[in-house]
């Protein structure tokens, strides 16, 4: 184990036990300095992870460890991708170094991991539907001493899937403290009219002043001890009907709501938190925290960046780029983002969406270009393809571009808003495929299945950058319907990426390579190592072809008889869910023609695959080079055992 040494403190604390039991109040500063020193430590060094968020939460991580009995007591992260701090307090520093590599710790809370981690998560704003279920089962079974907590930053607060938590919540008298940790931020600048508020409820003079006065009220309270809860009830009974009630919106939904507090004094933290341990009933504390906050280089740089950082040196603060040793090609998406302004000056129709992802995308570029022309909707998913259709029923183009496993949360926005009634709204599905550290939360591996299920879909996906831009060119001219592109995270393989652009017929695939033994087809980018493969099978005495599919929907049937009349072996390769994908695809058209062929669907199995790199995963799965290779040997040797012992 490479030699991370914690500190003092920390070196004692395996597991919260131990920071409850040996640590007074007046040491917790220095344990959370300990806690944020180790994080910047190791992350520094092996890069590939969060980091930022992190940093910002480690005194409101320590405090909740502190003061609440877990893992009796429950604690849910939202996202989880700022869970590190936790991750070290809960049994898990040995581990640490190994954070999101292939067969090491998850970067996000993962029940499998830990029975600390209450709720597996990496999609967001799932905290307060998980917690409020976790305390009604806790008040059916008489666990009445039972606390809940759910920890939501303010960008994952913008979702329509908190809010239809907090409608529940607010309507229970469930046992559930929310945490709502805003530091201005999603993983971009957070937006929207929620985040307006949150500011001026921070800043509100006549606001804080009744807020000043619940605390002393507060204050007071937690010094009856057995009768607090009878005094904080007529506390807030008082103030139910007045200025706080009418003023705030989480007051509005039946919540009491306390704070703003800073979020970085840990001492101020544990002593509300043992205050609201004693009120019963679904409440609020909303605390004030700083992105990357004591880490210089992260707390007074962009925060967008120091969200994931990569490798950097802790001393200089200097971000560590990985120096390409030839001429690299850009990242998909960063082909999506030029090309999508270029396409814009000529097609005043288009616009852009993206829910909380500009940066991750490369929507940014537009937004910075045509600032009304393209929108950051926060983290609402379904809101941005309900809105993409809005957009569509006046004859914009819309190009709503989400990842696509963020996707799988707006399915019934597609159907229903979009695809039923053919609007002209085009998919970009970035992170399409295996996303690699991220893991099973995050691999993009069903969008092939559940897109090309829904009538009036095209389902496309580039071999390359040239062929982005040409999708991109093809899906915004006039009445194409619903339209989606995939593409994977990373990059592609031009770096002279900027072709002029052409439209591609729809439903048109394209031979890339003629053979004699078999055939393989494939679909989007994956094809390139499928290309390598099939120059080593020539090598070793095997001539595949090889078919670039580009579309799954509608499949190249002329493309397919050819095919299916030439070769009897046949390989089918996608970076996506096997079951329904591709291949899936291939066999119906098989069947629907009364063709027989020995196929073999390689891709992502009936299974969650966990983190790793891409290529550790593609081998995983068995569609790396080698893994074609061996594919396309095995099916020849069997076929030809069958024929010798007919
Ligand atoms: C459904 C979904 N959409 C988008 C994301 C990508 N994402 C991860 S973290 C994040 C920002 C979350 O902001 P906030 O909750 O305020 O946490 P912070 O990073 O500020 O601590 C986003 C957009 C996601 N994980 N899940
Ligand atoms: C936690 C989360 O959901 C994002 O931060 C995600 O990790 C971003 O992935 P990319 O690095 O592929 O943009
Ligand atoms: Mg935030």
């Amino acid at each position: 184990m490479p030699d991370y040494k914690p500190g003092p403190y920390l070196e004692q604390i395996e597991f919260p036990k131990d920071l409850r039991e040996k640590f007074d109040i007046n040491q917790l500063s220095q344990v959370s300095d300990e806690v944020r020193n180790y994080i910047v430590d190791v992350i520094s060094e092996i890069g590939n992870s969060h980091f930022g968020a992190s940093l910002g939460v480690v005194e409101l991580t320590v405090a909740l460890h502190y003061v609440f009995n877990t893992p009796y007591d429950q604690l849910v992260w939202d996202v989880g991708h700022q869970a590190y701090g936790h991750k070290l307090l809960t049994g898990r520093r040995k581990i640490f170094h190994t954070n999101r590599l292939y067969g090491g710790m998850s970067g996000f809370p993962k029940r499998s991991e830990s029975e600390y981690d209450t709720f597996g998560v990496g999609h967001s704003s799932t905290s307060i539907s998980g917690a409020l279920g976790m305390a009604l089962a806790s008040k059916y079974k008489n666990e009445n001493d039972r606390q809940h907590i759910a920890v939501i930053g303010d960008g994952s607060m913008t979702a329509g899937l908190a809010f239809e938590g907090l409608n529940q919540a607010g309507f229970t008298n469930s046992n559930m403290l929310i945490v709502l940790n805003d530091n201005c931020m999603s993983i971009d600048p957070n937006v929207g009219a929620l985040k307006e508020y949150l500011t001026d409820i921070t800043t509100s003079h006549t606001y804080n002043k009744v807020k000043d006065d619940v605390w002393k009220l507060l204050g007071k309270v937690s010094k009856f001890g057995p009768n607090a809860q009878v005094i904080a009830s007529k506390i807030s009974h008082a103030l139910k009907g007045t200025l706080l009630k009418q003023s705030n919106l989480f007051e509005s939904f039946n919540l009491r709501y306390f704070g703003p507090v800073d979020g970085h004094d840990v001492v101020g933290l544990v002593n509300i938190m043992e205050d609201l341990k004693d009120i019963p009933g679904p409440k609020i504390l909303h605390v004030l925290t700083k992105k990357g906050k004591g880490y210089k280089p992260a707390e007074e740089g962009n925060a967008t960046k120091w969200h994931a950082p990569g490798v950097f040196n802790k001393e200089t603060g200097e971000i560590i780029k990985v120096v390409p040793k030839s001429p690299q090609a850009p990242k998909f998406q960063e082909v999506f983002g030029h090309s999508i302004v270029e396409l814009a000056e000529k097609n005043d129709k288009i616009m852009g969406v993206t829910p909380a992802m500009p940066s991750g995308c490369s929507l940014n570029i537009m937004m910075a270009a045509m600032p009304d022309r393209a929108f950051d909707v926060g983290i609402a998913e379904q809101h941005a393809v309900t809105f993409s259709a809005g957009l569509a029923t006046q004859g914009m183009v819309p190009f709503c571009n989400i990842y696509s496993s963020f996707m799988q949360r707006a399915y019934d926005q597609v159907l229903h808003d979009v695809a039923l009634q053919n609007l002209n709204v085009v998919f970009c599905l970035d992170r399409a495929g295996f996303v690699g550290a991220d893991g099973a939360t995050h691999h993009g591996a069903y969008d092939i299945s559940f897109m090309r299920s829904i009538p009036n879909m095209v389902v496309s996906s580039p071999i390359n950058e040239e062929e982005l831009r040409n999708l991109m060119y093809t899906a915004q001219l006039k009445d194409q319907g619903p339209f989606t592109i995939r593409y994977p995270r990373g990059a592609g393989v031009m770096p002279q990426w900027k072709t002029p652009f052409k439209e591609i017929k729809v439903g048109t695939g394209k031979k890339l390579r003629a053979g004699e033994d078999m055939a393989f087809l494939t679909i989007g980018p994956i094809g390139n190592l499928t290309i390598q493969a099939c120059d080593t099978l020539l090598e070793k005495g095997i001539s595949a072809a090889h078919y670039d599919m580009r579309f799954v929907k509608p499949l190249d049937e002329a493309l397919l008889h050819e095919v299916f009349s030439k070769y009897n072996k046949i390989i089918t390769i996608e970076d996506g869910c096997v079951m329904g994908g591709m291949g899936s695809a291939i066999l119906e058209f098989m069947a629907d023609n009364q063709y027989t062929a020995h196929i073999q669907r390689l891709g992502i199995p009936d299974k969650y695959i966990q983190h790793g790199t891409q290529n550790q995963l593609y081998a995983e799965c068995g569609y790396d080079v080698e893994g074609m290779i061996k594919a396309a040997e095995k099916m020849i040797q069997k076929d030809n055992n069958l024929t010798i012992s007919k």
